[in-house]
This record gives C-alpha cells, sequence and structure tokens, in this order.
C-alpha cells in the first residue's frame, strides 16, 4: 500500500500515489489546479495580513469611520462625516474608512482637510469603484475577514454613520468584540439619533427583554447627533496614546529644526 507524508499531513492508498508538492512545482507542464485549492489559497490569505499588518504598524492612533457606500456629496450626512474626519484628524488620529465612496469618501475628505492621515483599507468587490481619491495609505483586501482585523487592531474607536448591511456588518463585529471583551477601552459611537434610535430602541425592547443581552451591554454605544462629541469620545479614551503621538511628533520635527501644530494632539478645536 502507498502511504506518505506531504509535509505534515499523513496519506494512504490512492492518496499517496498523487504527485508531491514539488513534483508539481519542478515539472512546469504538469496540472496547474492545485494553485486554486485552500492549502494555497492560506499563504494569499497570510499574505493579505502581512501586507496589512506592514502598511499599517506604524501608523499611529486611528479611529475608523464606517458608513453607507452610498451617500451622495451633496447629503448633509456627508457633510457631517466630512467635519468627522477634520475633526478627528485635528485631536491627531488617523482616519481609517474602507477607502470607498459615500461617507468613507467624505470621512477621508476631512482627514485629509485636516491634515491627519488618511487610511482606506479597500475590498474586492464584483461592482467595486476602486479607492476614492482622498485616500494617502490604501491597502487592498480580498478578504473581508483579514481586512476586519485590520480595523479592530489599527483603530482605538469606531464612529459609526448612517448606512446600511455593510456598515451593520462592522458595528455589530466591534460590539461583539466589546462585549466578549476581546477588545477594551474601545468607544463606539453611533452618529445621527434619527437613524440610529430605531436599533437601538429594538435592542433595548426586545433583545435586552428576551435576556439575548445584559443591561451593562447597552452602555457600550453611545448615541449622538453632535461631530464634536463623538470626536471628544475618541479623544476622552486615548488620551495617553495622542499624548505620546503628539510628543513623538514634536520630538521629530524639533529634530528637523521645525515647529509642530500646537493644535494637534488631542485637541478638538474646530
Ligand atoms: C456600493 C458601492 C461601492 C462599494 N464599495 C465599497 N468599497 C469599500 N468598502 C465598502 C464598499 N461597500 C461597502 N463597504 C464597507 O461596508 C460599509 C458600507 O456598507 P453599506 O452597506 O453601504 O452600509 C463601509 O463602512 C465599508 O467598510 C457604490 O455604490
Amino acid at each position: 500500500m502507498n502511504e506518505r507524508y506531504q509535509g505534515r499531513t499523513w496519506l494512504t492508498g490512492d492518496r499517496a500515489g498523487e504527485s508531491t508538492t514539488d513534483q508539481r512545482l519542478l515539472d512546469n507542464r504538469g496540472p496547474s489546479d492545485w494553485v486554486h485549492t485552500d492549502p494555497w489559497r492560506v499563504l494569499r490569505i497570510q499574505s493579505e495580513f502581512v501586507e496589512g499588518f506592514g502598511a499599517l504598524a506604524e501608523l499611529g492612533p486611528a479611529v475608523a469611520v464606517f458608513g453607507s457606500a452610498r451617500t451622495q456629496p451633496d447629503h448633509p450626512t456627508y457633510a457631517q462625516a466630512r467635519e468627522v474626519g477634520r475633526l478627528l484628524a485635528r485631536a491627531g488620529f488617523a482616519v481609517i474608512t474602507g477607502g470607498g465612496p459615500g461617507i468613507m469618501e467624505a470621512a477621508n475628505r476631512g482627514a485629509r482637510e485636516g491634515d491627519g492621515t488618511s487610511v482606506g483599507l479597500g475590498i474586492e468587490l464584483p461592482f467595486e469603484q476602486g479607492m476614492n481619491d482622498h485616500v494617502d495609505l490604501g491597502v487592498n483586501f480580498r478578504y473581508f475577514f483579514a481586512r476586519k482585523t485590520m480595523f479592530v487592531k489599527y483603530s482605538q474607536g469606531f464612529i459609526v454613520m448612517p448606512g446600511g448591511f455593510g456598515t451593520f456588518d462592522e458595528l455589530f463585529e466591534a460590539l461583539t468584540l466589546r462585549q466578549t471583551r476581546k477588545v477594551t477601552a474601545f468607544p463606539l459611537v453611533l452618529l445621527g439619533t434619527d437613524y440610529w434610535c430605531g436599533l437601538v430602541d429594538w435592542i433595548r425592547d426586545t433583545v435586552l427583554e428576551h435576556g439575548a443581552i445584559n443591561p451593562q451591554d447597552l452602555e457600550l454605544l453611545h448615541v449622538t447627533d453632535d461631530p464634536v462629541e463623538a470626536v471628544q469620545k475618541m479623544v476622552d479614551a486615548n488620551r495617553d496614546e495622542l499624548a505620546a503621538e503628539a510628543a513623538a511628533a514634536r520630538a521629530t520635527a524639533d529634530g528637523a529644526g521645525r515647529t509642530e501644530d500646537p493644535d494637534a494632539g488631542g485637541s478638538i478645536a474646530p
């Protein structure tokens, strides 16, 4: 009976008779379908994590802004997201979005206007439109789960604006991570009381009533209409990180003989 190891996998019978990985590698006229199999896919997934970690490692304090890809530039929510991006940047945060249109574009635009770092974590979609024009640091992902890890790992809080299923997915992922204490001290702000009150009421009146969450879980969400209040929540939860980042920026500027912007690093003055 045929039997052999393939890496750490033990094969017997017909499976052991199949060509080995290095045979396939060295035989340039051999079958090529193996490159589309799951074991190979793992390397591609791994490369997304490696690239994401590499690109974002030195980002500094950051806040992710989520919301609808469909919001048009003439909609009041677009202007509000732009203001959020600008205030976050002025407070010393990098702004991370999905890099797409709508609210993402508005927040990236505001971040750039506030002289902050504007980050886009794009996703390959069948109807993809590419990265918006206001992204300074963009990383594109094939896999939602790799991209989601980057949002959570490199953000110190989320501001969630009106949106659809994609936005709900991002909100509930963060909410679950907070509830299960996989992330701590991670403020979650819902901006837009009219838009979000139906959901928050349902969570309180139905989900809590049903016993599916604890009363203290409700405290994980903060709802407001005020961009300044939303950004202040992020500042309050991240004072030490912002101060350290501002000190590092001052040291770099001093070294280069420049004077650092006194507004940067923890202030949210308009
Ligand atoms: C639908 C359209 C473009 C899609 N392009 C996207 N690019 C990047 N990120 C996206 C895109 N669409 C959704 N997302 C992510 O989900 C959230 C928005 O989803 P929603 O269903 O629109 O609320 C957003 O925060 C992104 O992270 C062009 O019309």
